[in-house]
């Protein structure tokens, strides 16, 4: 059984949208492969989630806001949390990046990218950033609805891990 862990924080909806279509794109890639019971995969919440976890996952899906042209706090914190518990036990494993944005994205990206070097992950693709084209107040502030054909790339970003993790042996 291969375990892929999705962490993730939402403010207005967009994150919390694309992290379930990676996860939708994750158990669709198990059924394409014929090994549905192969995988297991968990959404959680970045508040909610724990170094245990980390450290259980195969593989790893962070699923975020920029906010001030960084991670949003949630995700940090929970970075911040489980940094140290996590070092050097979880070398190799493969993840991917999605980010959610108004105009931007890169800042977090790049955080996101720097703090798995650190954790010596193995990125499966670049960093998928999703604009929502929020710059006003009230577009920041409204809940935010994700294109499907951007959660069709989410879909393929959590399809690409499960399939790495099948077929890894
Ligand atoms: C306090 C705050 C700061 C933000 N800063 C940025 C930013 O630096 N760059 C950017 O592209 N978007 C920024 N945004 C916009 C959000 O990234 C955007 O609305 C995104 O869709 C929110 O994702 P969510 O719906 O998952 O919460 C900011 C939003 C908030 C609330």
């Amino acid at each position: 059984m291969k375990r892929l862990l999705i962490v993730w924080h939402s403010r207005t909806g967009a994150a919390r949208q694309m992290a379930e279509a990676a996860a939708r794109g994750a158990v669709a890639a198990a059924a394409l492969l014929e090994q549905p019971d192969d995988l297991a995969v968990t959404l959680r919440r970045a508040a909610d989630t724990g170094v245990d976890e980390v450290l259980a996952s195969d593989g790893l899906l962070f699923c975020a806001p920029e906010n001030l042209a960084s991670l949003s706090g949630e995700m940090k914190e929970f970075f911040d949390r489980c940094y140290y518990g996590a070092l050097d036990r979880i070398a190799g494993r493969p993840y991917a990046c999605l980010v959610s944005a108004g105009s931007d994205g890169a800042g977090a990206a790049r955080q996101v990218e720097r703090i798995c070097t650190g954790w010596r992950l193995r990125a499966v693709a670049p960093a998928l950033i999703v604009n929502l084209g929020a710059q006003t107040p009230a577009q920041i502030a409204a809940p935010k609805r994700v294109a499907p054909a951007e959660l069709a790339r989410c879909e393929e970003a959590g399809g690409l891990l499960a399939g790495l993790l099948l077929t890894a042996g």
